[in-house]
């Protein structure tokens, strides 16, 4: 790139400035006032950068203001230069991209005020352009020797590979933009060489999970996912398709010990809905012949209820495609959940926990069982309102579907299977009661017989619960009146523990809401990494060096450079997602804050702002002539 094009940066409505390599750089050992006419008007540029002018009274002929108090003013706010600053008043300050020798080249100054080098604030908001109007009458390298030290402590103390917990000064990324130092309107930076390549740090992991979801939600959602799209392993031999079905994977061991559902033998498969594509549960009961069409009437009851406790029923058909008469129940899918018999009951091999060989499984925790009851007396209710009775409170039937959430999985079946028996509602809906409270001596014993022998789970019970959780299992097995009266004095019970399960769903909700909300930001910047994409490297413009080399889209491509291309001090990338991060967030935003692009080959670079470079990433996108804007 030629350095003197101005033409790239200087959008009409822009204040990028653009800044230049001098085609030469003298380095005078002392000041050498140009013979300028109105020099006398002009500040001398010592005192700006010293704070004092030795050759004040040895014919200096810049003007030398009275000596103020350098310990009142402070700082300004911002180090960043006016925005306003027209591109085309600012003269190329000394851009020293490469390590410059930092080799004082004059005596120090005797002026006291030398020592307040490094804090002395420039008043003048235009001070950098007036500062940079002359740069042959500046000697970047004309420092004294004890400032030179000062410098390279100061250097040391800015570096940003510091490690914070070996003693660093770690700059505080979200505070302190680490570009501010090269727009600092105190002298002293003018003279370090411009480490463009260090402008990044990480992120405080603290505030890591700004942005992404926390690892343990992704960790296993990313599982649940992967679950879902497994592929069966071959050999199988199971049907393509089936009722509109195909993908079929075994859920549970096919061979060996065939597994009954009553006196039923069943087998649970995951499988694909060709016209939604969605995985469902198929649990297909083997041999059965439907005997009447009216079987299916309590699977279109079981189909109308939605309840958070009960795996949601889709349909129910026959086939011969398991080359018998099959009856499929379709079940919604909820990926790697386990029944409660696996992940309460169920021995488990015991793993090595700080070197020793430890049983995994633990007693639930009261708490949790709580929850449990008050899931699936909800679940109850809602069936028996609905006319309908569970029939399946049973550890094998009851899924673990995530912390503290389970669901009731084999709803209907046993309606369709004993449609032919007849029996009464409310003697069904009295036994899903007994079997309720069968399955808390159940869980709480750790034993799907615990009830074998009464005596030894109720003393379980009693070493280990709470008299309360037993009354509740003692009541709901002993109860012999309406089932209706029996819930209804159950929640009356129970209505403490609704309560506290309640909060903790609420809780649960904002706490997924805020996981939610990080991903929500990543989507926004996709859609600018979209655009950016769309902009960048087109191949049709590969030929004309003009399209990426000129106007918005030069600025777009070393923004690009800036995001992704910096490398470090030993020329290595820096891969840091957070500074990725923080510059598309900022540019989405379209911030103020300014930023200096470098050009590839080091020898100009342009401070521009967010804001600007937000407008040339949307008319750069827009020129392309795509209808529908990202
Ligand atoms: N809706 C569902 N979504 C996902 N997985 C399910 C669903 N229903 C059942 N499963 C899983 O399918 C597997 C087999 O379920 P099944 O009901 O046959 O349990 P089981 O322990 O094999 O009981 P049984 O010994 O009575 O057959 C279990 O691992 C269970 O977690």
């Amino acid at each position: 790139m030629a350095t003197g094009d101005m033409a790239y940066f200087a959008r009409p409505s822009s204040s990028a400035v653009k800044i230049v390599a001098p085609s030469t750089i003298e380095k005078p050992s002392s000041p050498k006032p140009s013979p300028r006419k109105d020099s006398t008007q002009r500040q001398c540029r010592n005192i700006l950068i010293y704070g004092s002018c030795k050759f004040q009274d040895k014919g200096c002929i810049y003007y030398h203001p009275p000596q103020r108090d350098t310990s009142s003013p402070a700082p300004p706010d911002s180090p960043v230069p006016a925005p306003a600053l027209p591109a085309q008043s600012v003269n190329a300050p000394v851009f020293v991209p490469k390590t410059p020798n930092l080799q004082p080249a004059s005596p120090p100054p005797t002026s006291p005020q030398s020592s307040h080098y490094f804090q002395q604030p420039l008043t003048s908001t235009s001070g950098l352009s007036e500062f940079n109007e002359d740069p042959l009458n500046y000697d970047p390298y004309a420092y004294p020797s004890s400032n030179v030290d000062m410098l390279s402590e100061q250097l040391q103390a800015l570096n940003p590979y510091d490690d914070p917990l070996e003693g660093g000064h770690m700059i505080d990324y979200d505070t302190s933009n680490p570009m501010d130092v090269f727009y600092s309107q105190q002298p002293n930076f003018a003279q370090h060489p411009l480490n463009y390549h260090l402008y990044t740090q990480p992120r405080p992991e603290s505030l890591q999970h700004r942005f992404f979801i926390s690892d343990s939600v992704r960790e296993e959602l990313q599982k649940r996912s992967e679950t879902t799209h497994a592929a069966p392993p071959p050999g199988l031999n199971l049907p393509e398709e089936l009722q509109g079905y195909h993908s079929l994977v075994p859920l549970e061991p096919i061979v060996g010990d065939r597994r009954k559902f009553g006196n039923w033998y069943s087998t649970v498969y995951r499988a694909i809905n060709s016209k939604d594509g969605m995985p469902y549960v198929l649990r297909r009961i083997e041999n059965y012949r439907l005997s009447q069409q009216a079987a299916f009437t309590c699977i279109e009851a079981w189909s109308r209820i939605r309840h958070p406790s009960i795996v949601t029923i889709k349909e129910a058909f026959t086939t011969r495609a398991f080359s018998d008469n099959s009856l499929v129940v379709v079940y919604e899918y909820h990926p790697n959940s386990q029944t409660m018999n696996e992940a309460h009951i169920k021995q488990k091999a015991p793993v090595f926990h700080n070197g020793r060989l430890q049983s995994q499984n633990v007693r639930i925790a009261e708490r949790t069982l709580w929850s449990y009851i008050v899931q699936i007396a909800s679940a109850i209710r809602t069936a028996h309102e609905a006319g309908l009775a569970v029939r399946v409170i049973d550890v094998n039937k009851i899924i673990v579907t995530d912390r503290n959430r389970i669901r009731i999985a084999a709803c209907g079946l046993v309606d369709v299977l004993s449609f032919d028996v007849h029996q009464d509602l409310a003697l069904l809906q009295q036994e899903d009661l007994h079997m309720f409270g069968k399955l808390i001596y159940q869980l709480c014993c750790n034993n799907a017989s615990a009830l074998n022998n009464v005596v030894r789970a109720v003393d379980t019970v009693n070493r280990h619960y709470s008299q309360e959780l037993q009354n509740i299992a003692n009541d709901l097995i002993q109860k012999s009146g309406p089932p209706r009266k029996a819930l209804h004095e159950l929640f009356a019970k129970i209505q403490k523990r609704v309560v506290t399960d309640y909060e903790e769903s609420l809780l649960a909700v904002d706490r997924l809401q805020g996981e939610l909300i990080s991903e929500l930001e990543n989507g926004r910047l996709v859609r600018l990494l979209c655009k950016f994409n769309f902009i960048n490297e087109r191949p049709e413009f590969a030929r004309d060096s003009r399209w990426s080399e000129t106007g918005d889209r030069y600025i777009v491509k070393l923004f690009r450079d800036y995001v992704f291309h910096q490398v470090d001090e030993h020329g290595r990338p820096v891969v840091n997602l957070s500074h990725v991060l923080t510059c598309l967030n900022k540019l989405d935003a379209g911030t103020e804050e300014r930023i200096m692009l470098v050009s590839r080959d080091e020898q100009s670079c342009l401070v521009v702002s967010y804001k600007e470079i937000k407008s040339c990433v949307e008319s750069a996108f827009s020129e392309l002539g795509l209808g529908n804007p990202v």
